[in-house]
């Protein structure tokens, strides 16, 4: 078990009661809960990091904002401090959380039979050009570089699909990522378990960080600061590494959340509840939109109890998880430290992405001016990242000129 007083730090102490009392072990009455699910349960001004406020983490609004001379452009949507469930904002950051190009443009008013849509990205890739046409200029800042890959798996590496449980990648995808960590030390960082990441990806010369980074198993040599926080462990095959689990002192509460979650929502037709270890997932890609405020209700009257716990928005996607000031940009950081790798200036990281939870990892490559983000998207969004690929398809082409240039260097 971690040490966990040497992550207080971590820990963002939402108001002096919520940081010094321990959560309460609440087990909701289910029945309750689902007959008074109209209570407005959001308000909650102490506790802005819980109502899912992390800009960072905010969902894509189809607030698009359109004009021919400029792009096509998503901006992020707050659903407010002050705004229950069962407002306008909540479900226009549901209904815009993994935003269709028929939704996008009817929203904005674009003629989707016109030229329009093909314009605005266009106009939106000169802000974030593709990483494929400006491959050389990507290599080039790489001269004299060790490069560090960073993976996000739904949505980059695989295709978003509607069954969570069948979001497969293809075994060219697989190879292409193989071909790549040969030469480049390889991550993949994503919101799933690390054990079910682990499976889809079959690969076990890469490191991988599950549950948005909450758990790793990185290289061996941990960096310094975090030491005390390790466990040493060998894999299957005998293969040595660091497990480094923030938040391990919040399962015991992440599984009861999941078993209240499953209960709750097992009603409601479509929904359903994933548990990621360190945090759940409620899908609702597959729930009638008139549900969708139950759904979001629900969880918000859950929540409730857990003042340890907040809400963000991923693809067609509620995510319950800790509050910890611990994401997917944190975990690139400590990766790159355990590979050797932190504060080098020969060191070029690289971070492909689709999702929200991504720009935290942007936005730190960004920010420290040490590598780039390339975000994955079909349709023009905000984000830190430098460049830009349309879907897995184009992640996968990038790749092969990755562990091609690498043949050569
Ligand atoms: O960080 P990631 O690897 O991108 O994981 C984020 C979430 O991905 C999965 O959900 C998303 O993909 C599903 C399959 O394509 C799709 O059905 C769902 O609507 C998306 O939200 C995963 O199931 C979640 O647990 C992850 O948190």
């Amino acid at each position: 078990r971690l040490p966990f007083n040497k992550f207080d730090s971590a820990l963002i102490k939402t108001s002096s009661e919520s940081a010094s009392s321990p959560d309460r072990m609440f087990v909701p009455d289910l029945m309750h809960l689902k007959s008074n699910h109209r209570a407005p349960v959001l308000i909650d001004p102490m506790n802005k990091s819980r109502l899912g406020l992390y800009d960072a983490l905010l969902p894509y609004s189809s607030g698009a904002v359109f004009s021919p001379g400029l792009f096509l452009t998503v901006t992020w949507k707050n659903p407010g401090v002050h705004s229950d469930v069962r407002s306008t904002s909540w479900l226009d950051a549901m209904q815009s959380s993994s935003p269709t190009h028929r939704k996008l443009t009817k929203d904005s008013g674009i003629d989707t039979s016109s030229n329009d849509v093909a314009v605005a990205y266009g106009n939106w890739m000169l802000k974030y050009p593709s990483a494929l046409t400006s491959f050389d200029h990507i290599i080039n800042k790489a001269k004299g570089k060790r490069i560090a890959l960073f993976l996000d798996y739904d949505g980059t590496l695989s295709p978003i699909v509607d069954n969570p449980d069948h979001a497969f990648m293809s075994d060219a995808m697989r190879t292409a990522v193989k071909n790549v960590a040969k030469d480049i030390p390889t991550a993949i960082i994503s919101g799933r378990s690390r054990v079910k990441v682990h499976e889809f990806v079959g690969l076990q010369e890469l490191y991988y960080a599950g549950s948005h980074g909450m758990d790793i198993m990185g290289p061996v040599r941990p960096p310094n600061d975090h030491t005390d926080a390790i466990i040493r462990c060998s894999g299957k095959e005998g293969e040595e590494g660091n497990l480094f689990q923030p938040a391990s002192e919040f399962l015991p509460m992440i599984s009861e959340v999941f078993i209240s979650l499953v209960e709750i929502t097992k009603d409601i037709k479509g929904a359903k509840v994933e548990n990621n270890k360190f945090c759940v997932s409620v899908h609702y890609r597959n729930v009638d939109e008139k549900s969708w405020p139950t759904i979001a209700q629900y969880v918000q009257d859950i929540l409730e109890h857990y003042p340890r716990l907040r809400l963000t928005h991923g693809r067609k996607v509620l995510e319950v998880r800790p509050v910890l000031k611990w994401d997917k940009g944190k975990a690139v950081e400590f990766l790159l430290e355990s590979l050797g790798l932190g504060d080098c200036d020969d060191v070029l990281p690289i971070y492909v992405g689709d999702d929200r939870t991504d720009e935290d990892a942007f936005k730190l490559l960004r920010e420290g001016g040490r590598g780039f983000g390339i975000l994955v998207s079909s349709a023009p969004k905000e984000s830190s990242a430098f460049y830009s690929l349309r879907d897995p398809a184009e992640v996968m082409e990038f790749l092969k000129l990755l562990s091609d240039n690498h043949k050569w260097r």
